[in-house]
């Protein structure tokens, strides 16, 4: 609250300290209620009032009166002052990750690649194994989704049982915990599945019992077989048991889900996102015993489609899971500037508020997203977090500086995301190369981040590793881009590391320090300084 008195206009804090305005203060309606932090100024109304001819009665009075109102004024005001001024956007949801669009610009030929092979499930025979290939951010999973729904939707204009699970591998990643995950998807499927038919059956049996011309056209010789039907699916019904979360041996987990599948006549989807999570995690067990389901089911038919980023998966895989899931491929380039241009044109649409965005938002939103890798998500993000700073400066449109800042935002946020989960050892390593920095070093060599490092581990009592895994360690943070590490040869005297920082000092040191532990080093100044008076 105390950080808001800087916002008070003056006039208000004038009207609310003068010892005149005392008196009116008892009627809480004549308070204007709008000056934030009333408490603050109120107390010191009061105690002026002690100079004057006030009653106490009537100053204590005052003094409540005057704080609830303007307590409740404080808030008040907060939200106000938030709201006021035209909202740039119509809907943000709409640039957000989860927003699935209807429309997806220049990728036509996948999704048309993806529906004629998928067809063949409206036609009640198995479709083919899928595999999409496809760096981050290119459309595979909108894309999938999106042909998915179409799918199923179809079906069921057409009455043809067909289904798609999806399952993210890089939450769902042990053999486990996809088959769990199927299973009990597929078994609360079958129970809306009996919970439909013996409605059904109800109320044929209700007619049939009215006239029995009603059976003509059903499986049913007479009511008694009706009621053996809806008998059995009540059983069917009792039966089904989930599985849980742990704790079955695979095999019986395996055998619930085939049975679930296989429980009545339909072809099923099943999309692996992000397979090659699984397949890193937990080998190809869950692919092979997958791919081969189709020999063994007797009503229903499955087919796999799988998503990965990582075009070399495959090489892991057993040679027959290889050539089962690869049966069609299709590949989903990253999308250049012109493309990122189109699918922001179509999104800012309905995102912004009309004519909010200068003429070169989109393109340059576009240009730094191509730069990285063709990644509409990081198009889409550099869009929707460029407005929210147009929000925030309270400007009437979104800006070329908007996008700049929201780059540079976008960055400084992966950076403290990765140092932020660095493991103890490496946090060390780069508080030791800043500690250099700091002191004015360039081009720092390995040996010197590896005498500061020591030092550091002295202070917190933590395992000093080898000078070797140190320079491993420095290896790795190059690779993530927080370092700069280039080797250097110096004669005779042999090769070194030329180490310096990539990311921005000031902030990488606070989150570095927010470290408990990293944070126990309280001044690392005098120690560092002494090895460069030595
Ligand atoms: N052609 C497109 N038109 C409109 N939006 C798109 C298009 N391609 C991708 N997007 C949007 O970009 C974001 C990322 O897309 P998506 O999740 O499909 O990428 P992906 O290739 O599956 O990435 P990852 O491998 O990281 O999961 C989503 O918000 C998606 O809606």
């Amino acid at each position: 609250m105390s950080t808001q008195s800087v916002d008070i206009p003056d006039e208000t804090k004038g009207s609310q300290t003068g010892v005149e305005e005392t008196d009116e203060g008892t009627d809480p309606e004549s308070s204007d209620g709008s000056g934030p932090l009333a408490g603050e100024i109120e107390t010191a109304g009061g105690a002026d009032g002690f100079s004057g001819d006030i009653d106490l009665d009537d100053l204590d009075l005052d003094t409540d009166a005057g704080d609830d109102s303007e307590a409740d004024g404080a808030s008040r005001g907060l939200f106000d002052d938030l709201l006021e001024g035209e909202p740039i956007f119509e809907s943000k949801e709409v640039l957000r990750p989860s927003y699935t669009p209807h429309e997806l610009p220049h990728r036509e030929e996948q999704i048309n690649k993806m529906a004629t092979i998928l067809v063949t499930a409206l036609r009640g025979d198995t479709p083919s194994n899928i595999l999409i290939y496809g760096k981050t951010g290119t459309g595979k999973t909108a894309s999938a989704k999106f042909v998915s729904e179409e799918l199923e939707t179809t079906s069921q204009k057409y009455e043809v049982p067909c289904e798609v699970e999806y399952i993210n591998c890089e939450v769902t990643d042990t053999q486990y915990r996809v088959l769990a995950q199927l299973a009990n998807k597929f078994i609360d499927k079958n129970e809306t599945y009996i919970e439909e038919r013996t409605e059904e059956l109800g109320s044929l049996r209700d007619r049939a019992t009215d006239a029995a011309d009603a059976l003509e056209e059903s499986e049913f010789d007479d009511v008694e077989a009706i009621e053996t039907r809806i008998d059995e699916l009540e059983d069917d019904l009792e039966a089904f048991d989930p599985v849980p979360m742990t704790g079955w041996p695979t095999d019986r987990v395996y055998s619930t889900f085939f049975d679930a599948v296989d429980y009545h006549e339909r072809v099923v989807v099943i999309m692996l996102d992000e397979i090659d999570k699984l397949v890193e995690k937990s080998g190809d067990d869950t692919l092979y015993n997958l791919s081969r389901m189709n020999s063994e089911l007797e009503n229903s038919r499955v087919s796999i489609m799988g998503i990965s980023n990582d075009l070399k998966f495959t090489d892991f895989l057993d040679p027959r899971v290889k050539s089962s899931l690869g049966e069609e491929e299709i590949v989903f380039p990253p999308y250049d500037a012109t493309q990122l241009r189109d699918i922001l044109q179509h999104r800012a649409e309905t995102a912004f508020k009309p004519e909010i965005l200068s003429e070169d938002v989109i393109p340059l939103c576009a240009a730094f997203a191509a730069q990285e890798h063709g990644d509409a998500r990081r198009a889409l993000d550099l869009l929707r977090t460029a407005g929210e700073l147009a929000e925030r400066d309270r400007t009437e449109t979104v800006e070329e500086k908007h996008v700049r800042k929201a780059q540079e935002k976008i960055e400084l946020d992966r950076v403290v995301e990765v140092v932020r989960t660095l493991p103890t050892q490496s946090k060390l390593v780069l508080y030791a190369t800043i500690l250099l920095e700091k002191n004015g070093v360039h081009n720092i060599n390995t040996g010197e981040v590896f005498n500061i490092y020591k030092r550091l581990c002295q202070e917190i009592d933590a395992d000093v590793l080898t000078q070797r895994r140190v320079t491993d360690l420095i290896s790795e943070l190059d690779m993530l881009g927080i370092v700069n590490a280039i080797v250097v040869s110096k004669g005779r005297y042999g090769r070194t590391k030329e180490i310096n920082l990539s990311v921005p000092q000031e902030e990488t040191e606070a989150v570095l320090l927010s470290d408990s532990r990293i944070g126990e080093v309280e001044d690392a100044q005098p120690f560092v300084q002494s090895r460069f008076d030595n």
